[in-house]
């Protein structure tokens, strides 16, 4: 069973809650016991990517902290041990003296416990870089082998965008913060250690410190949560706004519509919103520090008190007093360190959460693993096949069945939306219907391996941002003279000669040096990558849609030779030019309305001879007209 993502939630203006919203409010009322129940799991979870990431450097990370930690530990009982003999009874050089060794030992502690933290610090730098490599291609390793359906799931597209965007960061960052996590445990567990050493009674001073910073550290996190999630309607809307003034796309309009102004006043409103919510929380958490601030000095003087009341009752030395000061401040800043840890590991753990749940996910959506390939095709049979697209009302297809033999071109006509796009997806083994067959010489077409058999133009082709040799070879390996046979057979020959570079250009003006190509000489490029493709069955959708007449006329005739060999699927409009098909199959709402060769169909009179007919009596009406100039 597929197992689909939470509904995303609805915000109070009405607006569906976008992907990368989904967390804030979560984030705004978690607790710290929330916080606590969620981390055992999280941790494992960062570490073992960190150990698949590198375990040397895991490894380092974690045992460099904690030994770390037992020198802090050592440096302060040693620090004790100075304190003791510098405060001991006698002259001055003698307890110098007697200081000495301890103070080697405090230099020798303090010296390793650098090296260490060094070393893991290093570690930890590493991993980062590592882990998010890791991470992003175990997503792009999914996303390339999920179905085509998914695609079309918005849930699944959402769960991706987020898992994408902001799981991936955020699989570092809980690494990064979970190793930082326990270098602030072991911190307040080795001054913890180091204050029950040195007397049982001093162990509860340590929390009387660090509570009022830690909750000054997690209060301000909350403010900044608040303010982002107050933000996000506005955020949406500057990411939008910032789009419009600032792609190649929309430029043109913005111009042609004197758009400026309007634009910079929608986004000098959102920025206003923006800037009056950042300093409203600059404002308290100002406050929020202050306090902290106040009552952390608070307790310091307790803590001061009540060292000075164990001093004067004689349960403590003035060397484990002196001790305690230490061990009380370097336990403090670790343990505020640690809660804003927490913190930080508890809303990038979120991010991470759905980026293991999205793998998951994906995990699902993945076809079976391909059979053998087959030697070559000899025909291509659909019985009745029905499609509907993941979450439509209706089916694109509907008992559709069609067949394609080598050697053979058949087209798909029909009205827009007709069904005939689909049909092709289908038949290249895109989309799986959900009933009826598809065989390709006798063999379902979900036990055979199709990817290097097939090749489809599509009518929504992508201009890759890559050269013009990459774009026609897709991965492929190069053959010169198979490319200028392609490139000459889609026209696209006359587009790289008047390139600088020839096939060496780059298709993308957002780099250095690169080009832009024209509607037509993009979908010569993209036929060219059809043709290249040495495929048993091509699909051609609208090919020609934004060809000039001649150049649509040469094309249709090398479509035609292409067929040698192989079968050819043709989707046009153009129906002048469908008239040498072998079969022609007329689609209406998801069904063959008809199917026949140019000639039956003619002579059926039906929706072809209909939609031929009016094609035809657009240009008889055009050659009737006056050919001189209108004055
Ligand atoms: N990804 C999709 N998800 C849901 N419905 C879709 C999707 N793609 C197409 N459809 C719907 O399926 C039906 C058939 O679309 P299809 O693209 O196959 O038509 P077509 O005959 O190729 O149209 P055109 O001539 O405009 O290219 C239409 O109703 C369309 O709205």
């Amino acid at each position: 069973m597929r197992r689909r993502a939470p509904a995303p939630p609805v915000d109070k203006a009405g607006l569906v809650a976008q992907y990368w919203e989904s967390h804030d409010e979560e984030l705004l009322t978690a607790s710290l016991r929330k916080i606590a129940r969620r981390l055992p799991a999280l941790v494992t979870a960062a570490l073992r990517l960190a150990w698949q990431a590198s375990a040397p450097d895991t490894v380092v990370a974690l045992a460099g902290n904690v030994l770390a930690g037992v020198f802090t530990i050592y440096g302060l009982m040693a620090t004790s041990d100075v304190l003791g003999s510098l405060f001991a009874a006698g002259p001055t050089p003698d307890r110098v003296r007697g200081a000495l060794p301890a103070l080697a030992l405090v230099a020798v502690a303090a010296g390793l416990r650098g090296a260490l933290l060094a070393a893991a610090g290093w570690a930890q730098a590493r991993l980062k870089p590592q882990v998010e490599r890791l991470a992003e291609t175990r997503l792009f390793e999914l996303t390339t082998r999920v179905e085509l359906a998914a695609f079309d799931d918005d849930d699944f597209h959402n769960a991706m965008r987020r898992a994408r965007d902001s799981g991936v960061p955020d699989t570092a960052n809980v690494v990064e913060a979970t190793i930082s996590a326990l270098t602030g445990l072991v911190g307040v567990l080795s001054a913890t250690v180091a204050l029950g050493v040195l007397h049982p009674v001093l162990m509860p001073l340590l929390l009387i410190t660090a509570v009022p910073a830690g909750w000054a550290a997690v209060r301000a996190a909350r403010l900044g949560y608040q303010a982002f999630y107050r933000l996000s309607a506005a955020r949406r809307r500057k990411f939008m706004l910032s789009d419009l003034m600032a792609e190649r796309l929309p430029a043109a309009e913005v111009r042609a519509f004197a758009l400026r102004d309007f634009l910079l006043g929608e986004y000098a409103k959102v920025a206003d919103l923006e800037q009056d919510v950042q300093l409203d929380v600059a404002r308290r958490r100002t406050g929020v520090k202050a306090t902290g601030d106040l009552l952390t000095g608070g307790a310091t003087l307790a803590v001061y008190g009540a060292l000075a009341a164990l001093l004067a009752a004689g349960v403590i030395p003035l060397a484990v007093a002196g001790t305690a000061v230490l061990a009380i401040r370097t336990g403090q800043s670790s343990l505020a360190g640690l809660i804003q840890t927490l913190n930080r590991l508890y809303e990038a753990g979120l991010y991470f959460g759905d980026y293991l749940a999205f793998r998951e996910l994906a995990g699902t959506r993945i076809p079976p693993d391909p059979g053998t390939e087959p030697a070559g095709l000899g025909r291509l049979a659909a019985d009745r096949i029905t499609f509907t697209y993941p979450g439509a009302g209706h089916p694109a297809l509907r008992e559709v069945s069609v067949t394609a033999g080598r050697g053979e071109v058949i087209a798909l006509v029909g009205e827009n939306g007709s069904g005939k796009t689909t049909l092709a997806k289908v038949l290249a083994g895109l989309y799986r219907p959900q009933s009826g067959t598809i065989r390709w010489d006798g063999h379902d077409l979900s036990d055979v391996d199709l990817r290097r058999l097939v090749s489809v133009i599509a009518q929504d082709h992508t201009r890759w941002p890559l050269t013009v040799r990459e774009n026609i070879l897709m991965g492929g390996p190069l053959d010169e003279e198979r490319l200028a046979d392609a490139a000459a057979a889609a026209g696209a020959d006359e587009v790289v000669s008047a390139l600088p570079l020839g096939y060496d250009s780059l298709l993308d003006r957002r780099f250095r040096g690169g080009h832009d190509l024209s509607g037509g000489q993009w979908q010569r490029i993209a036929v060219a990558r059809g043709f290249y493709r040495d495929a048993e069955l091509v699909i051609f959708d609208e090919p020609t849609s934004a060809l000039d007449a001649r150049a649509e006329h040469t094309l249709f005739e090398r479509i035609r030779k292409h067929a040698e060999g192989r079968a050819i699927v043709l989707i046009t409009h153009r129906l002048a030019s469908v008239r040498y098909a072998d079969r022609i199959y007329v689609l209406d709402r998801g069904r063959v309305a008809e199917q026949g060769t140019h000639a039956e169909l003619m002579a059926r009179d039906g929706v072809y001879a209909e939609l031929y007919g009016l094609q035809a009596a657009a240009y008889r009406l055009d050659e009737a007209l006056p050919r001189e100039p209108v004055t």
